[in-house]
């Protein structure tokens, strides 16, 4: 059996679903994959750090903060409050970052990212601005160190998205692609539907954990822009940043709008598009439409997403991925660190 340390930096929804996948799949892992994996250190923003070589409780640690007390009561010493410090003190093998986005800058998740790959750990992030802001910078260092910098769980949580580009289909040209690519937002518009009023469904998002750590970046199309940004410099191998994908957000769109939509039969969805002729971008935008009930994005519910890709070899290669949530998430980065171990 090979022990394997791990660092998690960010310790909210998804970390949290992380360390629970961890403690229900620790048997299914070892068998499979021959790994005990030890958590040596976690870190937050205002609930502690903790650091233990020989592994911190997960079970402790998720009670601790489920009664809103500090992790630092968990450490065998006192953790360093600086984040690069801490993983310098973690001396773990491969970084779990899950820490919020910034859609302008990226910060701090690529210095958290740039310091694991500096000191020899593989880095896997639920985080996108790494993915849009340092994406060529973060891919290089990983080659160069000989570790990986993994982000599937980043776009559609668990589904294999990033991953199928790299692997099981060489040779295709992606054109363009166009979906559902924020849970939180689908899931509002939905709720709205039947009913409730913008703020209750805005509270439901966040009380299910599917909203960003600052809930406008769904509402004004943020979180969408900055994953169309990501899979146009990952898969189109267009590097975007969400500032210039045209965005418009879901404010604008009334109990009125939606119930007259219904009528007609349509439904209004917060629609991704990107399109490439070339190394030009002819399109990247996230705009609320009203689709009709022949449009595969009509039937997307709750927290569902959907993406549909248009490349020269598979003319619609469509990716459903039905009611994601922390779990899938967390199931993302656990499939990109046992890859990352075992070489794919
Ligand atoms: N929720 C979801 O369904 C999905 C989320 N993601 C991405 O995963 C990431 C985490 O999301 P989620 O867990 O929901 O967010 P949360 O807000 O629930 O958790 C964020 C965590 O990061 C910690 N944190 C804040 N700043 C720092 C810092 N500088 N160093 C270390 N830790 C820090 C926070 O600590 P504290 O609370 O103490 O301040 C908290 O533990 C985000 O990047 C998000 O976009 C991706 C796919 C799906
Ligand atoms: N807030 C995001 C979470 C996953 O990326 C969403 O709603 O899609």
């Amino acid at each position: 059996m090979k022990q394997v340390a791990l660092a998690l930096v960010g310790f909210g929804n998804v970390g949290q679903a992380f360390a629970r996948l961890l403690l229900e799949k620790e048997q299914q892992i070892a068998q499979q994959f021959g790994y005990q994996f030890i958590v040596t250190g976690i870190v937050t923003g205002r609930h502690g750090s903790a650091i233990s070589s020989g592994g911190i409780s997960l079970t402790r640690a998720l009670e601790v903060i489920s009664r809103g007390q500090s992790l630092d009561i968990l450490s065998e010493m006192p953790a360093p409050k600086n984040t690069l410090d801490f993983l310098f003190a973690s001396s773990a093998e491969a970084m779990l970052e899950t820490s919020p986005v910034n859609h302008h800058t990226g910060q701090p998740a690529i210095d958290h990212i740039k310091a694991a790959l500096d000191k020899g750990m593989h880095a896997i992030t639920a985080n996108k601005g790494p993915v849009v802001h340092a994406y060529q910078e973060l891919m290089d260092m990983a080659a160069t160190r000989g570790k990986r910098f993994l982000f599937e769980a980043a776009v559609m949580d668990g589904a294999p998205i990033f991953s199928l580009f790299r692997g099981p289909l060489p040779c295709i040209e992606v054109h363009g692609f166009q979906g559902i690519l924020n849970s939180c937002t689908n899931f509002i518009l939905g709720l709205m539907e039947n009913g409730k009023t913008f703020d209750e469904a805005v509270r439901e998002a966040q009380a299910i954990g599917i909203a960003e750590t600052d809930p406008s970046a769904d509402i004004d199309g943020w979180d969408a822009a900055i994953k169309v940004a990501a899979l146009s410099t990952v898969v189109l191998g267009i590097p975007l940043k969400p500032q210039q994908v045209e965005r418009s957000s879901i404010r604008e769109i009334t109990p009125a709008m939606i119930s007259e939509a219904r009528q007609a039969g349509e439904r209004w969805k917060v629609v991704c598009t990107a399109r490439r002729k070339g190394k030009e971008l002819l399109e990247a935008s996230v705009k609320p439409q009203r689709v009709s009930a022949g449009s595969p994005l009509f039937a997307i519910n709750g927290t569902s997403s959907y993406v549909e890709f248009h490349s020269d070899v598979l003319p619609g290669l469509g990716i459903v991925e039905n009611n994601p949530g922390p779990n899938t998430t967390a199931y993302g980065l656990l499939a990109d660190l046992i890859n990352a171990l075992r070489g794919q």
